[in-house]
C-alpha cells in the first residue's frame, strides 16, 4: 500500500496564535511558561489535523518559535560566545541570536546591561523564508544543549500520534551557515567530523523515545555543491546509519533538481529518499534509479509552495510510474516540501469569489489532496475519494476556461516591448551631471528606506477603513496627518531626502496587488517570512493591468507639504512576483513583463505629479535567482533587469531612480544591470568587507545599509561612525549614501528616532571632517 505523507505543517496557527504570543512574550506581557503553552496547543491541532485528514506520515520538531535553523544552533551549542555571557535562558538566548537584544541594566537587581546584535538572517533557498544562519568559530563546541525534538516527538506520542521527526540534516546545516568574524579561515563543511556525533546523540534519543523514522532534509543538494561537499555525504551518512542502527533515515530532497548531486547520495544506506517532482519532475527516471533493494521513494507531488490546487490527472500518472517501477509498498505520496510556505486554511477565507476560491488549496486542504492521491493509488472505491476526484476534474476545467484569467489587451502590450523600453535616455554620468544640478545634495546625503513605524493606531484604523466603520474622507485625513507627522521629524532631524512613510501600505506587495487588475487577495493567507513577521501574499490569477494610479496621491501630498524632495516608493516587477504567489499555467518571465508595464506607468505618473526621486524596491531580485547556474540562471538574469529596467526608463535624464536590496546576499553584477542611479542595500550584518569593494567600480551611487532595522537596539553616534569610517577606508566618498537596512516599519517608534538622529549626526561629523 501507498502511504501519505506531509514533510511539515506551518506553525504560525490558523489565526496567526504563534504571533500573538511570541510578541507578548517579548513585551513581558506573558511569562515563558505561558509562551510554552501556546506553542504545545499549536502543535497538537496541527498533529490532530493531520491525523484526521488521514495523514499516514506526519511529523514532529517543524513547530518553532522563531525558526527551525536556529533551534539547530541552540541544540548543537552553537551558541557564539556574545550570547552566553549573560546568563540567558534559553528561549531568551534563542530569540537574541534571532532578533538581538538590548536591556538597560537593573542595579537593584545586580543585573547587568545587555547589548548584543542578531545573527544574519538570510533567505531560506528561493523562498521568502528567512533563517538564521548558523555561526561557527574555531571555538565553536558541538553538544547536545536540551530536547526540543524528543520532547516534541513525546508529546505528540502521548496524544496518539506517531510521528515522525525533521531535522535539517548535518550537511545541509553546516553548508547554510558561515563563519563567524573571528574565524573567517574556518570552513564550516570542516567541522562534519565534530558535529556527527552529535546527530547520533539525538537520532538515538528519538529512538529510545520510540521514533521508527526520521526526516533528514538535505536540501542544499539542489545547490551546485563545491565537490568537498558533494564528497561528504557518504561518509556522513554512513557514520549516521551505524551510530543508529535501527532507525530508518529519509533523506529529503526539496525546491530543485538534485541530478547533478546525484553521485553523491546514490549509494547512501538510508532508507528511503524524498524528491520534489512539483519543481523538477524531469528527474524522475534518473533520481529513481538510485534506488536499492527495500528504499522507499516518497514522491512529491503536492506543492508546498503555492496555493494553486493540485491536478489530480497528472499526479496520479506520476505516482502510477512509481508504484509501477518499485512496487506500492515502497512507494510514498507528499507533499513537496514542508507546508511552511503556504497560508493554513482555505476555510477561513470568506472573501475571495467563489470561483477563484475554487482553483486554490493552502496547507489543511494539501493534506486531502495527499490522502486522496494515495486513496485513489491504492484502488479505493471510497464515494469520498471518488466525489474528491470527480470535483478536480472539474476544477482543471473550469481554470482552463475561467473568464477572469485572459486579458488580450495586457498580452497585447506585452508582445509589442521593444528594447528601447528599458534604456534610460543616457547613461548615468550624463543623467548625474544634470541631477546633481537640481537635487545639489550635500555630501554623505542622508535618507530612510520608506516605511516607518506601523503603529497601533495605524493599523486600527486601516481596519476601521476596511470593514466601512470609518469613510474614506476620514481614513484620508489620518493617513494625511500620519504622513505629516513623519514629514515634520524627517525634517526636524534634517534627512536630506524624505519619504511619506508608506502608513497607507499593509504590506509593500499586497497594497499594490490590491491596485492591480489579475490579482486575488486572501484575507487570512498568512505565511511566515521571519520570526513574527508574516506577509499575506497576494494571488496572480490572470493578466495583469492597472485601472489608475496607485501611490501618486500620498506622494503628491507628502511633497506638497515639503521644501525637501519626496522620494516615491513603489514595489518592483520582480518583488511583486517574488512576494506573490504565481500563476502555475504562465511564464514567470511574461508575469514580470506585465507587472514591469504596470510599473511604467505608475513611475511615468509620479514624474508627471511632479516627484522627482522614484524608488523602486527590488528586495526579492535575488530571491528570483535559479538555485543553479546554467541557462535557466542566465536568462533569469536578462528578464529580471529588463523588467526593472522596462519600469524605471519611461523617465527623464534629471528624474533620480533609486532602488533597494535587502534580506539577501549581494548579487552586484545584477544590481548594476538594473542601472539605478542610487541603490541601498543590506548590509550592517554582513561583516565582509567584499561588499565594499564590489561596488567600487560601479558608477552610479550606492547607500549600504548602516543599521539592522529588525532589531530594537539603538546604535550610538559613535557606532555609525565606526561603520562609516570603515566602509570610507575604501570606498568614494562622493558616491556614498547614509541609509538603514531597511524600512522601519516594525519598529517602534523611540527607537527609530534614536537611531535616525544617531545617524544622521554620524553623516555631519562626516562632512564636518571632509570638508576639512
Ligand atoms: C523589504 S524592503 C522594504 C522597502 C520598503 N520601501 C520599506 O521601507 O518598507
Ligand atoms: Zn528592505
Amino acid at each position: 500500500m501507498v502511504a501519505s505523507s506531509v514533510l511539515g505543517f506551518p506553525r504560525i496557527g490558523a489565526k496567526r496564535e504563534l504571533k500573538k504570543a511570541t510578541e507578548s512574550y517579548w513585551a513581558g506581557k506573558i511569562t515563558s511558561e505561558e509562551l510554552f503553552e501556546i506553542g504545545s496547543k499549536i502543535r497538537t491541532e496541527n498533529w490532530k489535523l493531520q491525523k484526521d485528514a488521514g495523514v499516514d506520515i506526519i511529523a514532529s520538531n517543524d513547530f518553532s518559535f522563531y525558526d527551525q535553523v536556529l533551534d539547530l544552533s541552540l541544540l548543537f551549542n552553537v551558541i557564539p560566545d556574545r550570547y552566553t555571557k549573560y546568563g540567558l535562558s534559553p528561549i531568551d538566548t534563542l530569540f537574541a541570536m534571532g532578533r538581538g537584544l538590548q536591556k538597560p541594566a537593573d542595579e537593584a537587581k545586580g543585573i547587568k546591561a545587555i547589548d548584543v546584535t542578531a545573527l544574519e538572517m538570510v533567505k531560506w533557498f528561493d523562498s521568502n523564508y528567512h533563517y538564521v544562519r548558523p555561526t561557527f568559530s574555531h571555538s565553536t563546541e558541538f553538544k547536545l544543549n536540551g530536547s526540543k525534538p524528543v520532547d516534541e516527538f513525546l508529546e505528540a506520542k502521548k496524544l496518539g500520534v506517531e510521528t515522525r521527526p525533521v531535522l535539517l540534516g548535518p550537511i545541509s546545516y553546516l553548508f547554510l551557515g558561515k563563519a563567524d568574524k573571528d574565524s573567517l579561515d574556518l570552513d564550516p563543511i570542516s567541522l562534519l567530523e565534530k558535529l556527527l556525533p552529535v546527530y547520533i546523540e539525538v537520532l538515538n534519543k528519538l529512538k529510545e523515545a520510540g521514533a521508527k523514522s526520521v526526516q533528514l532534509d538535505e536540501p542544499v543538494l539542489v545547490f551546485d555543491l563545491p565537490q568537498n561537499v558533494q564528497d561528504a555525504y557518504q561518509g556522513a551518512y554512513e557514520k549516521l546509519a551505524k551510530g543508529v542502527a535501527g532507525l530508518d533515515i529519509v533523506l529529503t530532497t526539496y525546491f530543485g533538481d538534485v541530478r547533478p548531486n546525484l553521485k553523491a547520495i546514490a549509494n547512501l544506506p538510508v532508507s528511503g529518499f524524498h524528491f520534489d517532482f512539483t519543481r523538477c519532475p524531469e528527474q524522475f527516471d534518473e533520481v529513481v534509479a538510485i534506488l536499492k533493494d527495500s528504499q522507499k521513494l516518497s514522491v512529491g507531488i503536492v506543492d508546498g509552495r503555492n496555493v494553486w490546487k493540485n491536478k489530480f490527472g497528472a499526479s496520479l500518472k506520476l505516482i502510477q510510474s512509481a508504484v509501477d517501477k518499485v512496487g506500492s509498498d515502497r512507494v510514498i505520496v507528499a507533499t513537496s516540501s514542508s507546508l511552511l510556505h503556504t497560508p493554513v486554511d482555505l476555510d477561513n477565507e470568506t472573501s475571495l469569489s467563489e470561483e477563484i476560491k475554487g482553483f486554490f488549496s493552502f496547507a489543511k486542504q494539501k493534506l486531502s489532496e495527499v490522502v486522496t492521491l494515495s486513496a485513489k493509488i491504492n484502488g479505493s472505491t471510497d464515494a469520498a475519494i471518488t466525489k474528491a476526484l470527480e470535483e478536480n476534474a472539474a476544477y482543471v476545467e473550469a481554470r482552463n476556461t475561467s473568464k477572469i484569467i485572459n486579458n488580450p489587451e495586457v498580452q497585447k502590450r506585452v508582445a509589442a516591448i521593444d528594447s528601447n523600453m528599458g534604456k534610460r535616455q543616457n547613461a548615468f554620468p550624463a543623467r548625474w551631471n544634470k541631477q546633481k544640478a537640481i537635487f545639489k545634495f550635500p555630501l554623505f546625503p542622508t535618507t530612510t528606506i520608506g516605511s516607518f513605524p506601523q503603529t497601533k493606531e495605524i493599523r486600527i484604523n486601516r481596519n476601521k477603513f476596511q470593514r466601512g466603520k470609518i469613510s474614506a474622507e476620514e481614513y484620508e485625513k489620518f493617513i494625511n496627518e500620519e504622513i505629516e507627522r513623519v514629514i515634520r521629524f524627517q525634517e526636524e532631524i534634517d534627512l536630506d531626502v524624505l519619504v511619506h512613510g508608506e502608513p497607507e501600505r499593509n504590506d509593500m506587495t499586497a497594497y499594490f496587488g490590491e491596485q492591480i487588475n489579475g490579482y486575488a487577495f486572501t484575507t487570512n493567507g498568512w505565511v511566515q517570512s521571519y520570526g513574527s513577521r508574516y506577509v499575506r501574499p497576494p494571488v496572480i490569477v490572470g493578466d495583469l493591468s492597472r485601472p489608475k494610479p496607485m501611490s501618486v496621491k500620498e506622494s503628491v501630498y507628502a511633497q506638497s507639504i515639503t521644501t525637501k524632495h519626496v522620494k516615491g516608493m513603489l514595489t518592483g516587477p520582480i518583488t511583486m512576483l517574488r512576494w506573490s504567489f504565481p500563476r502555475d499555467d504562465l511564464d514567470q518571465k511574461t508575469q514580470a513583463y506585465q507587472l514591469s508595464l504596470v510599473l511604467r506607468d505608475e513611475v511615468n505618473d509620479l514624474e508627471a505629479a511632479g516627484i522627482k526621486i522614484i524608488q523602486v524596491d527590488e528586495p526579492a531580485l535575488r530571491e528570483g535567482l535559479p538555485l543553479r547556474a546554467g541557462a535557466e540562471r542566465n536568462a533569469y538574469y536578462d528578464w529580471a533587469a529588463e523588467s526593472f529596467r522596462i519600469s524605471t526608463s519611461g523617465v527623464a535624464d534629471e528624474t533620480q531612480i533609486h532602488s533597494h536590496f535587502c534580506y539577501s546576499d549581494l548579487d552586484p553584477n545584477h544590481i548594476k544591470a538594473l542601472d539605478a542611479d542610487v541603490v541601498s542595500i543590506e548590509y550592517s550584518k554582513k561583516d565582509d568587507p567584499s561588499y565594499i569593494s564590489e561596488f567600487k567600480d560601479y558608477p552610479n551611487h550606492v547607500g549600504l545599509g548602516l543599521f539592522d532595522i529588525h532589531s530594537p537596539r539603538i546604535p550610538s553616534k559613535e557606532e555609525f561612525i565606526e561603520k562609516m569610517g570603515k566602509i570610507l577606508e575604501t570606498y568614494d566618498a562622493a558616491k556614498f549614501w547614509v541609509n538603514p537596512d531597511c524600512g522601519l516599519k516594525t519598529r517602534g517608534w523611540e527607537e527609530t528616532k534614536l537611531s535616525l538622529s544617531h545617524m544622521v549626526e554620524a553623516a555631519k561629523y562626516f562632512r564636518g571632517k571632509y570638508a576639512k
